[in-house]
C-alpha cells in the first residue's frame, strides 16, 4: 500500500546540512497498523511527512496505493492527498469552528454541498463517539475529544491511509489507551492502513502489527511487533523496550537476591535467571516443568506480565536452586520452548 524507496531528507540548518533521513526503504501492507518508533530527533516526523509529501524528500520515491506521489504534478498530488488522512499531536483544530465545522472543513474544500456534508459528518462523529458535541467549540472539549475531532476530520475524505504524527503524545495514559483503541477500531472497520509514529513503546505495544525502529535517520530494526518485543536485535530497540519491560532488576531486588544466593552449605547450585517469554509460550506450564522434570526449587523474585497484540508477553526473574546438571538442562528446556533465558547471577 505504501512504499518508500531510498528516501533521503536533508535540511539546511544554521550550522550546515542536517541529514534527517538517510536512505529509508519501507513497505507498509494494505490494512496494517505500522508503527515507527524512535527517540527525539531520530527523524520520525520527517519520515511520516514524506508519505503525503508534506515533506518532499531530497531523494527517493514515495508510492501510495499504486501511485508514485513523487512523480505527480501539483494537481495530481492534491487529489492523491485526499486518500491520505493525517492526525497531529496538537490536533490542529480551528478554534473559530465548532466540532461539526472542523470535521466538515475538508468536505467544504472538496466542494460538497450542505446536504452531502451533513450526511458524511454525522456518521463520522458517531464513529468517534462525539455525536452529542457537534456544536461545541474546541475550547469547550477535552484533549481526548479534540483528538477524536482530529480523527473524524482526517477520515472525512474517506482516505485509504491514515498517518498519525504522535497523536497521543499530548494525552494522559488513559485517554491515550482510548484513542489508540479507536484507531485500532477504525483500522478494522474501515480496513484503513495506519502509519503511526511515536516515541513510546507502549503505543506500539497496543496497536502496531509491525514496527520499524528509527535511529539517526535510519531504520535499524523492523518486524512483527511481538517478534521485535521478544527478540530485540538492536541496542536502540532494547533501550526503547526498557520503558515497557526493564532489563535491569531494581537495586533493592538485587540486594535481596544476593542474600538469597549466599552459600547455604548444600550441594546444589543456584542461578538467578531472567526469562522473557512471548506469544503462546505464556500459556505453557513451563515453571511447573522446571519443578517436576528437573527437581528445581523456584523462587520468583521479580516479574512483569503484559500483553502485546492480545498475546502474553513478559519477563520473570527467577531464583532457581538445584543440582548443577539439572539447572543447565532446565535452561536448555526453556530455550527449546522459545523462552529467552539470561543467567544474571550464579552461586
Ligand atoms: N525544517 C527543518 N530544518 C532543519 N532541520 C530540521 C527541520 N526539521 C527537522 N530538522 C532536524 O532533522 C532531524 C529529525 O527531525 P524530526 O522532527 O524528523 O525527528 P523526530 O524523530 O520527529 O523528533 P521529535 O520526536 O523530537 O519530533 C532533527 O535533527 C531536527 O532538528
Amino acid at each position: 500500500m505504501i512504499e518508500l524507496e531510498g528516501i533521503h531528507q536533508t535540511y539546511r540548518g544554521p550550522q550546515g546540512p542536517v541529514h534527517a533521513l538517510r536512505g529509508i526503504d519501507l513497505q507498509v501492507a494494505r490494512g496494517e497498523v505500522f508503527g515507527v518508533i524512535g527517540r527525539s530527533g531520530a527523524g520520525k516526523s520527517s519520515l511520516v511527512r514524506t508519505i503525503n509529501l508534506l515533506n518532499r524528500p531530497t531523494q527517493g520515491r514515495v508510492t501510495v496505493a499504486g501511485r508514485e506521489l513523487t512523480a505527480l504534478d501539483a494537481r495530481g498530488l492534491r487529489e492523491a492527498r485526499r486518500g491520505i488522512g493525517m492526525v497531529f499531536q496538537h490536533f490542529n483544530l480551528l478554534s473559530s469552528r465548532t466540532v461539526f465545522g472542523n470535521v466538515a472543513l475538508p468536505l467544504e474544500l472538496e466542494g460538497l454541498d450542505v446536504a452531502a456534508i451533513r450526511a458524511r459528518v454525522g456518521p463520522l462523529l458517531e464513529l468517534v463517539g462525539l455525536s452529542g458535541l457537534a456544536d461545541r467549540y474546541p475550547a469547550q472539549i477535552s484533549g481526548g475529544q479534540k483528538q477524536r475531532v482530529g480523527i473524524a476530520r482526517a477520515l472525512a475524505s474517506r482516505p485509504q491511509v491514515l498517518l498519525s504524527d504522535e497523536a497521543t503524545s499530548a494525552l494522559d495514559p488513559e485517554t491515550t489507551r482510548a484513542i489508540l483503541a479507536l484507531l485500532r477500531q477504525i483500522n478494522r472497520e474501515l480496513q484503513l492502513t495506519v502509519v503511526l509514529i511515536t516515541h513510546q513503546m507502549q503505543v506500539i505495544k497496543q496497536v502496531a502489527h509491525r514496527v520499524a525502529v528509527l535511529e539517526a535517520g535510519e531504520v535499524v530494526e523492523q518486524g512483527e511487533t511481538l517478534q521485535v518485543f521478544s527478540r530485540p536485535a538492536h541496542p536502540m530497540t532494547r533501550s526503547l523496550l526498557d520503558d515497557v519491560v526493564p532489563r535491569e532488576l531494581p537495586a533493592h531486588v538485587l540486594e535481596r537476591v544476593r542474600a538469597l544466593l549466599a552459600p547455604t552449605g548444600g550441594h546444589g547450585g543456584a542461578s538467578l535467571l531472567r526469562l522473557v517469554f512471548a506469544g503462546a509460550d505464556g500459556d505453557r506450564p513451563l515453571l511447573s516443568d522446571l519443578v517436576r522434570r528437573f527437581g528445581l526449587d523456584l523462587n520468583i523474585v521479580h516479574g512483569q506480565i503484559d500483553e502485546v497484540q492480545g498475546l502474553p508477553f513478559g519477563s520473570l526473574a527467577v531464583l532457581a536452586r538445584g543440582a548443577q546438571a539439572q539447572l543447565q538442562a532446565a535452561i536448555g528446556h526453556l530455550r527449546a520452548a522459545g523462552v529467552q533465558v539470561q543467567e544474571i547471577a550464579h552461586a
